[in-house]
């Protein structure tokens, strides 16, 4: 048996949102926290995204949830935070991993992996304005290379974030390379706050590979929860010791219908055409491992009632879900790579 491991959801943009979080919320399959997709900060828009508001604001499950703000100004930084403190959010993280190129341009996300000194004040900032246990940090490993993780590390222990999520990857590895658990098992020595491991968990195996691997106090978990959204009851049963649910293609529809009641809901008019989008962003994870089929006519359906009717053709029976998708897809990919590492060595150099 495990000591107790927190369990998140990871923010992802476009499909973490509220919706999503009241399906899980209906499976009875919750992580400890959620992480809202990011708020862009901004010099001259004070004005915070209302439709991402609603995760905090309308939060059914009882559990805390951090608003996450990607950007780069100190000042705009802290407006913006505090604007979050007046919701009923548990705190703020800070995206410092976020790929896109319109954002690390403008030196935020990943983009503040590359100047060490924008990064302590962005960081100095938000510690000096929110209250103890309000302030966490999400972040990859570095801009081109892990290594540099070396330099940032000091930097992020130097403002005693609450609590620190590491994407075990470089912003130039994007989302498809293996991970690098060698750095997170560093961080988990280092710091004195709570370190959680993300990137590539697909199931209760790769979950058990970075425990093996880096020891972090938590795991977050991102597109296997839209593949599989039982993914976070199962991990908390297999921490217990306890036998974990298996679902079968019947409960996949229970969860589209969950999913696709509550996306309606979040529309202020109607647009069926919308709707169905947005379903779909969902879905592209759900299909790796289902019959080929699935995919193909989900993707074209273009009414709600062609995409019903596709989905319960396929899903409407007692077939078992397979517990990890298949590897060598561009949405799930070289997790395998989890399982073979025996041990997580540290270039030679870094001490423990
Ligand atoms: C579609 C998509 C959107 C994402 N949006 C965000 C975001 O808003 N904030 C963030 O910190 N990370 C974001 N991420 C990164 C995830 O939080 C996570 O770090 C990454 O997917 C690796 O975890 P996983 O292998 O469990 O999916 C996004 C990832 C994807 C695939």
């Amino acid at each position: 048996m495990h000591k107790p491991m927190l369990l998140a959801l990871a923010p992802m943009k476009d499909v973490t949102d509220l919706a999503f979080i009241k399906t899980l919320n209906d499976l009875n399959s919750l992580p400890d926290y959620f992480i809202t997709e990011y708020f862009r900060t901004v010099a001259h828009h004070k004005k915070m995204d209302p439709y991402i508001m609603r995760s905090i604001d309308e939060n059914p499950t009882g559990r805390p949830i951090y608003g996450q703000l990607v950007g780069q100004e100190p000042e705009h930084l802290v407006r913006d935070a505090l604007n979050l403190m007046n919701h009923a959010c548990a705190g703020v993280d800070l995206n410092m991993g976020c790929p896109a190129p319109i954002v690390c341009r403008r030196g935020a996300g990943g983009g503040m992996l590359r100047s060490l000194r924008a990064m302590d004040s962005a960081l100095g900032a938000l510690r000096d304005s929110l209250p103890a246990g309000g302030f966490s940090v999400k972040c990859r490993l570095g801009y081109e290379t892990p290594d540099e993780f070396e330099r940032i590390l000091p930097v992020i222990a130097r403002h005693a974030p609450d609590r620190v999520c590491i994407h075990a990857r470089t912003v130039r590895e994007g989302y498809r390379s293996p991970v690098h658990p060698e750095w997170v098992k560093w961080a988990v020595e280092t710091l004195k706050c709570p370190v959680i491991a993300n990137g590539n968990i697909v199931d209760t195996q790769t979950a058990e590979a970075w425990v093996r691997l880096a020891a972090p106090a938590g795991l977050m978990a991102g597109r296997t929860a839209l593949r599989n959204p039982w993914i976070f009851s199962q991990l908390r049963a297999h921490f217990r010791g306890e036998a974990a649910t298996a679902p079968t293609f019947r409960d996949l529809l229970r969860y589209i219908r969950s999913l696709y009641k509550h996306t309606l809901e979040m529309q202020d008019h109607y647009v069926e055409e919308k709707h169905i989008h947005r379903m779909k962003k969902y879905l592209v994870y759900t299909a790796r491992g289902l019959p080929e089929e699935f995919d193909h006519h989900m993707k074209r359906a273009k009414t709600s009632r062609d995409f019903m009717h596709i989905c319960e053709e396929i899903l409407d029976n007692d077939t078992p879900f397979p517990s990890t998708p298949p590897e060598d897809t561009h949405l799930f990919a070289h997790f395998n790579a989890l399982l073979t590492q025996e041990k997580a060595c540290l270039p030679a150099g870094i001490q423990l």
